[in-house]
């Protein structure tokens, strides 16, 4: 199999595109007819939700496919549902792969090195049960906090070079508070800066046959002049960019995060897809979703190339 960041670019080459849709959906959100179509009184709320949960993010899938080069799946939108939530992110994880979609588990999963190679046996690796080993999910790649250092991020990048998968590693985030930590002055740097040398340090040996390393970072669309720079530190590793969109990130900016090449970046957006539906075609919203995929892929592309 071949490497993670040769996986994605052939995928961006076959798609024309770097559009990741963020699978972030709340039951709350859901339009009131595709409830109504899918709930059966005679079924428990679990049962109900299970259903509704899974049939209305399949049909987000099949709906943006043609526009996106992967999903990324929030976990907590799945997780506040418990494991009956944690069931449909299985079943939806399996969808997505099937339609060769880049599949991205964003759970900014960490911890000392032996609790984060639990999280990577989980996500990206395989679990030793009895004389076996599993592969629970098959997600391309993960992401992750740095926050605790070398030995926390080794058991992931051990299991992308094992498993041809890849990392996504927070650098500078698109919320408004990131300043408060990511860009406090050590030693004439930024915090960010330094954590992405390390980045570079951590994915020098993951490198594919594209010279595109398989460890990369997040990097907020709300952080064009932190883009620049990570970008200058990164010259080899993709850059995961949410933040268009709701949060105020501009896709022109996106600019700043590409390489020479005018590639390296895939762009997260979440809100502005799955409840498209809420801007465009009221009581269509998997016409409203690929329309809202095809303006964004469009309006990245009209940047980037
Ligand atoms: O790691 C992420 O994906 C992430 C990092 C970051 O700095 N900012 C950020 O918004 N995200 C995620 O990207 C998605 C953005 O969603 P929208 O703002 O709805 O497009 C959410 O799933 C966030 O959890």
């Amino acid at each position: 199999m071949l490497n993670f960041s040769d996986r994605l670019i052939d995928a961006i080459k076959k798609k024309n595109s770097v559009l990741i849709a963020g699978i972030d959906t709340t039951i709350e959100n859901i339009p009131d007819y595709f409830i109504k179509r899918f709930y059966y009184n005679e079924k428990s709320e679990i049962d109900n939700l299970k259903t509704i949960l899974f049939e209305y993010n399949r049909r987000i899938i099949d709906a943006v496919e043609e526009n996106v080069v992967g999903v990324k799946f929030q976990a907590a939108f799945f997780e506040q549902y418990s494991y009956h939530g944690f069931e449909v992110l299985h079943k939806l994880c399996e969808y997505a792969k099937n339609k060769k979609l880049i599949v991205i588990f964003d759970g900014k999963r960490n911890d000392i090195s032996s609790s984060a190679k639990g999280y990577s046996n989980a996500y990206i690796g395989e679990t030793p049960v009895f004389n076996k080993k599993i592969r629970f999910f098959e997600f391309d790649a993960i992401t992750t906090n740095p926050y605790l250092g070398q030995d926390s991020i080794k058991p992931f990048v051990e299991d992308c070079e094992r498993f041809k998968k890849g990392l996504f590693v927070l650098v500078k985030t698109s919320n408004p508070s990131s300043a408060d930590i990511q860009d406090i002055v050590v030693e004439d740097k930024k915090l960010y800066e330094i954590v992405a040398e390390k980045v570079y340090e951590w994915g020098k040996n993951c490198v594919g046959k594209e010279g595109y390393s398989d460890i990369g970072a997040v990097v907020g669309a709300t952080q064009p002049e932190a883009g620049k720079r990570i970008r200058q530190i990164l010259p080899n590793s993709f850059l995961l960019v949410p933040g268009i969109g709701v949060q105020g990130g501009k896709v022109e900016d996106l600019k700043y995060f590409v390489d020479s090449n005018n590639m390296g970046i895939i762009v997260n957006s979440s809100r502005d897809i799955i409840y498209a539906y809420k801007n465009y075609v009221n009581s269509d919203f998997e016409k409203s979703s690929y329309l809202a995929s095809k303006n964004i892929k469009e309006s990245i592309n009209a940047v980037i190339s």
